[in-house]
């Protein structure tokens, strides 16, 4: 096991059970600032477990998670969220009935900045932050020009797109993307790219779960599969994706014993 790095996302020894199943069952997982980190594996492998678990929406039954070193395995997600800890879901959501700023805005004020700030001593961001990191959040996703429309207008890549700037206003040090670019077209899918990376060259800590081998091989710095529940393999991209056990094709991980 490697030692528990300052900052970034860490988990150790993870297990989260549903009845006798153990969806998630002995994760050990870094995700360092600055780098991609990108979770794959079959369906039912337990990856959105993990998020769940990673994010506070679910509480692991054994294991710790630790955000920039602190232990924040028993803070709920909103607690994780004012720590620097944002995620998108598979299930696209956002507001319908706000326009795609105030959805944006949302995240702004949902973000690090108030408590950080407030644990620091610092008087809250106010205004002018927030509205900065929306502006900036929505530039970078190509969203500035649909800014007042209602979300429930937009069509679903933009609605993923709109789920992403969300997450990116609330300038966090560590975002969990479940999926991000399902439903995004071929423009969309690069944009996506570009800014992640630019994210990480900013010292942001990345971790998705993706599907598109394409995508993964292109964004991501290390790659780690899930199969059942455990760690199949964790390392840097290149020599991930060439393990026979991997194959081109996440599916046949599911039948490879570790
Ligand atoms: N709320 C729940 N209640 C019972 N079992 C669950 C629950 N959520 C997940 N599971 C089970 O836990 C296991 C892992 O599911 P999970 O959704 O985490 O996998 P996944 O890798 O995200 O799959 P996918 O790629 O299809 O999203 C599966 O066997 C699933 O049926």
């Amino acid at each position: 096991m490697s030692a528990a790095p300052t900052s970034g996302l860490t988990a150790r020894g993870l297990v989260r059970r549903f009845g006798g199943i153990a969806a998630v069952d002995g994760v050990d997982l870094d995700v360092p600032p600055g780098r991609i980190t990108a979770l794959v594996g079959p369906n039912g492998a337990g990856k959105s477990t993990l998020f769940d678990c990673l994010s506070g929406v679910a509480r692991p039954d054994a294991g710790r998670v630790l955000l920039a070193g602190r232990d924040v395995t028993r803070l709920p997600d909103h607690a994780r969220a004012r720590l620097g800890l944002a995620r998108t879901f598979q299930q696209i959501a956002v507001f319908p009935g706000l326009t795609v700023g105030e959805n944006t805005r949302l995240g702004a004020e949902q973000g690090r900045g108030g408590t950080v700030r407030g644990l620091l001593g610092l008087p809250a961001p106010g205004a002018p932050a927030a509205r900065e990191a929306t502006d900036r959040a929505l530039r970078l996703f190509g969203l500035d020009a649909v800014r007042d429309w209602s979300a429930d207008r937009l069509p679903t890549g933009a609605l993923r797109l709109l789920e992403l700037a969300r997450a990116l206003a609330a300038s966090p040090r560590v975002l969990l993307l479940d999926e991000p670019a399902a439903g995004l077209d071929l423009a969309q899918t690069a944009r996506l790219g570009s800014v992640l990376r630019a994210l990480a060259a900013e010292g942001v800590a990345l971790l998705l779960v993706e599907h598109d081998v394409e995508l993964v091989a292109r964004l991501a710095d290390t790659v780690c599969v899930m199969a059942r529940g455990r760690v199949l393999l964790n390392g840097p991209t290149a020599e991930v994706l060439a393990d026979p056990r991997v194959a081109g094709a996440w599916g046949e991980a599911a039948g490879a014993e570790p």
